[in-house]
């Protein structure tokens, strides 16, 4: 492997709680007294990832490639729209190393889920679960995810360019 092939993605994603809407954190469905508010499922973490990858490809970002404007995106579940992503950068020519991520949420304690929502984004994006790491941190009660007005998530991906 030539190192020079190597490229490196970086996702964030911020999405407010509503009332009466799931909680769905890399597919899975968290309980919640709330939910995130989106066009999609609002998986924040999973729309993270996205944007890394599409990142480290040059390939723009999700809202590019899945308008918040079209109603076909309207519910949708963001794991599928990840396995679209991966596949858009291996039509380009990469393969996905490593992906890396931490999510940044005051509530629900997400640690009891963190292999659950690996292993959906590691079958998602094809890759071993080993090579995808998910973590979680609170804010110590500072900002928006610190008075639970919202989630943020973070993401870096490393990819190699093969052809
Ligand atoms: N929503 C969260 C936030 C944190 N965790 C776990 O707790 C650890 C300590 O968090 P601090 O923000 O106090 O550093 C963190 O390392 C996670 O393991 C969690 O499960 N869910
Ligand atoms: C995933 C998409 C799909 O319509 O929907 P949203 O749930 O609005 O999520 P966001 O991260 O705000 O924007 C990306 C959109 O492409």
């Amino acid at each position: 492997m030539d190192i020079r092939n190597l490229r490196t993605g970086l996702g964030m994603d911020v999405h407010a709680f509503a009332e009466g809407r799931k909680l769905i954190l890399g597919g899975v469905d968290i309980p919640h007294h709330q939910g995130l508010d989106g066009h999609s499922d609002a998986d924040v973490l999973a729309h993270a990832i996205s944007d890394a990858l599409l990142g480290a490809v040059r390939g723009g970002d999700i809202g590019k490639l899945f308008p918040d404007t079209d109603p076909a995106y309207k519910g949708a579940d963001s794991l599928k729209l990840l396995a679209e992503v991966a596949r858009y950068v291996r039509e380009r020519g990469f393969e996905i190393i490593d992906v890396d991520s931490v999510i940044a949420a005051q509530a629900p304690k997400l640690s009891p889920h963190r292999d659950a929502m690996r292993e959906n984004l590691a079958r998602a994006m094809g890759v071993p679960v080993e090579n995808v790491g998910v973590k979680a941190t609170t804010t110590e009660h500072l900002g928006h995810e610190g008075r639970e007005e919202g989630i943020t998530a973070y993401a870096t991906c490393l990819v190699c360019r093969e052809r």
